[in-house]
């Protein structure tokens, strides 16, 4: 038996969290990215996290934040993970100086062997749709069988997940965990308890089979 990992990602909303963890999401995330309707507000964030039980890891998203915002981010809201969603480079990432994931967009003709192995201090990293000019948060799957079988870091499978889906793309990629946003919101930024449900239940039990 393998436990695939699963997180909920753009919650802005505490009973959306508390749904999640009693749910059994396993982390979640919360979007520092003002162009995304997922966006939360430093009083939002920390509100949400420091309301928490322990054992949930809380990730904070950025996409190519300047520095000095992400360190206003970073002193108000106790994250445990930073999930780095823009063209940050390794060094970006290494600089700020906290655990990461850092997430790749798929296109069939990238090396993702290569594109993983340039993140060499992630501590997983996070496949997701390529579509031009959105930098995630798309409700789009990618071709899963672009995904090497072996990669050098634990990955996290994301994209157009859904209860529905969720199943086969765990069978097919093997992933260490799964992140869903889109795939179970009732509206933008506001997540729907059954489906949250109906994703972390369809997860432990394709785990239970691997
Ligand atoms: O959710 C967003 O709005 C978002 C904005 C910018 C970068 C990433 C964003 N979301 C992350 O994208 C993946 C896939 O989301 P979806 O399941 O396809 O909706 C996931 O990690 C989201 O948290």
């Amino acid at each position: 038996m393998s436990v695939v990992r699963c997180k909920i990602c753009g919650i802005t909303r505490l009973e959306d969290a508390l749904a999640a963890v009693a749910a059994g999401a396993d982390a979640i995330g919360l979007v520092f990215y003002e162009r995304s309707p997922r966006a939360v507000s430093i009083e939002q964030a920390r509100a949400i996290v420091t309301a928490l039980p322990p054992f949930v890891t809380t990730v904070g998203l950025f996409v190519d934040m300047p520095r000095a915002e992400m360190d206003e981010v970073l002193a108000a809201v106790p994250l445990d993970l930073l999930q780095f969603h823009g063209d940050e480079s390794a060094a970006d990432c290494e600089a700020v100086g906290r655990p990461y994931i850092k997430a790749l967009r798929v296109r069939a003709q990238d090396d993702v062997t290569a594109l993983v192995d340039a993140y060499p201090g992630a501590r997983a990293v996070l496949l997701d749709t390529f579509v031009e000019g959105v930098p995630g948060g798309t409700g789009q799957a990618f071709d899963w069988s672009l995904v090497p079988v072996q990669l050098s870091k634990p990955v996290i499978l994301a994209g157009g997940l859904t209860p529905e889906n969720v199943t086969a793309a765990i069978a097919q990629v093997r992933p260490y965990a799964v992140d869903v946003s889109g795939g179970v919101e009732a509206g933008k930024g506001i997540k729907d308890a059954a489906r949250v449900k109906d994703f972390v239940r369809a997860v432990r039990a394709v785990g239970d089979l691997m």
